[in-house]
């Protein structure tokens, strides 16, 4: 990891480590990936004002997210499928945002299941819900995130509709999995990827097999699960989430400030601005674009926190000045776990905090509650 000095080196390195389709599955966004597309190029766009002579010998990164000490304003987010990125994957990448101080988010597309992570980490971690169309599935899954001590539940509303991504389909990322002779081989190519996955725990969804009957046969689960996505989905069924979660609730996929105050009603302690990275409505906006217009809306009254396209220190400190009170890592830090592991996810928080460190420093400014619109240029 020695000549690894930026989030795009740990790209291009989960690109050689990890088959194509898995690749792609992390990398690639819905439709034409406009919004995809934008959702760097906007954050690319916003300038810094270069600041000098002011006293930075005692910057420090830490804040708080939920009101709960963190080492930094970073989460990682919910990602499915990280388990085929790396074995165990949701296990080292939990360790790993462990080990700096920060959130890890599980998805409910996990290949790890809950317990299977809170077996093996010392601090609680959260919880991504999908609410699917089994509602007592949704129960049940709710309590064992309770039972495994998870401190948040994170909820996804961004996806009852699921955005068409080309390149899963073209990658037979699909159900059922489509096994061609070139999938063999570039299976056959990457024997230290096999090795890991076969030595992983599970190989299919950890949280819904065994719900399902004979989910030994996969494309049996996966067909479950793609049917499961629920298009009726609507406020009702948030307050039905409240009424059996106790604990803190995170709205994900606000991105409309119409919405963004519907959330705050609901009572919910944050929500994630979020365009899910590209993935969903292809044509909206970029995350960074919205984001202002939300932070001003409903800043005062909910905790917000934003993700799409954060690949560096930078992109945080534009998202920080813009409203965000904390930044959620998606693809950056499963890139990081592709090209290696624990240890690849550790190098991409750690690269992202010390672009952060370094960029406070350049503005002049020494703590994260310091950083507001004043930093960037006009
Ligand atoms: C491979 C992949 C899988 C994802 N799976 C989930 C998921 O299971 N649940 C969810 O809420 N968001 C999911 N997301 C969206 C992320 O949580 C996050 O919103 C997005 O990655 C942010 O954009 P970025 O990757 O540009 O940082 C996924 C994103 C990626 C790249
Ligand atoms: C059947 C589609 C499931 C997608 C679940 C993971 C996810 O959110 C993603 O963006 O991919």
């Amino acid at each position: 990891m020695k000549h690894i000095t930026c989030i795009e080196d740990l790209r291009l390195l989960h690109k050689r480590r990890v088959p194509k389709a898995f690749f792609d599955y992390a990398d690639r966004g819905s439709y034409a990936e406009e919004t995809l597309r934008a959702n760097r190029e906007d954050l690319q766009k916003i300038k810094f004002r270069q600041r000098i002579l002011v006293d930075v010998s005692k910057r420090d990164l830490s804040t708080t997210i939920l009101g709960e000490p963190s080492s930094m304003p970073l989460i990682l987010a919910p990602v499915g499928l990280l388990g085929m990125q790396h074995g165990d994957g949701e296990i080292h990448a939990c360790r790993a945002a462990q080990a700096a101080g920060i959130p890890f988010t599980q998805s409910t597309m996990s290949i790890c299941s809950i317990e299977d992570i809170a077996g093996s980490v010392e601090k609680p971690f959260w919880f991504q819900l999908y609410v699917m169309k089994d509602r007592g599935f949704i129960k049940a899954l709710v309590e064992r995130a309770i039972a495994a001590k998870c401190t948040a539940l994170c909820l996804t509303v961004d996806l009852q509709v699921i955005g068409q991504r080309h390149q899963d389909i073209k990658n037979g990322m699909s159900v059922p999995p489509e096994w061609t002779l070139s999938k063999l081989f570039d299976f056959a190519i990457r024997p230290g990827w096999v090795q890991g996955v076969l030595q992983g725990k599970r190989r299919t969804f950890g949280n819904i097999a065994g719900h399902v009957k004979n989910t030994e046969d996969l494309t049996k689960l996966s067909a479950w699960t793609a049917a499961q996505f629920d298009t009726s989905l609507n406020w009702k069924d948030v307050d039905w989430i409240r009424s059996i979660w106790p604990g803190k609730l995170i709205i994900k996929g606000i991105h409309d400030i119409e919405d963004a105050k519907l959330a705050v009603e609901t009572g919910a302690q944050a929500l994630v601005v979020s365009n899910h990275g590209g993935r969903q409505l292809d044509g909206a906006p970029s995350s960074i674009h919205v984001l202002p217009g939300i932070a001003d809306a409903v800043g005062d009254k909910i905790e917000i926190m934003f993700d799409g396209g954060i690949r560096s220190g930078q992109d945080v400190m534009r998202a920080l000045a813009l409203g965000a009170k904390s930044c959620m890592l998606g693809r950056a830090y499963a890139y990081g776990l592709g090209a290696g592991g624990q240890a690849g996810v550790a190098k991409a928080i750690d690269i992202i905090r010390n672009e952060l460190l370094t960029t406070m420093g350049l503005c002049g400014v020494n703590t994260v509650a310091e950083i507001d619109r004043k930093v960037l240029a006009d």
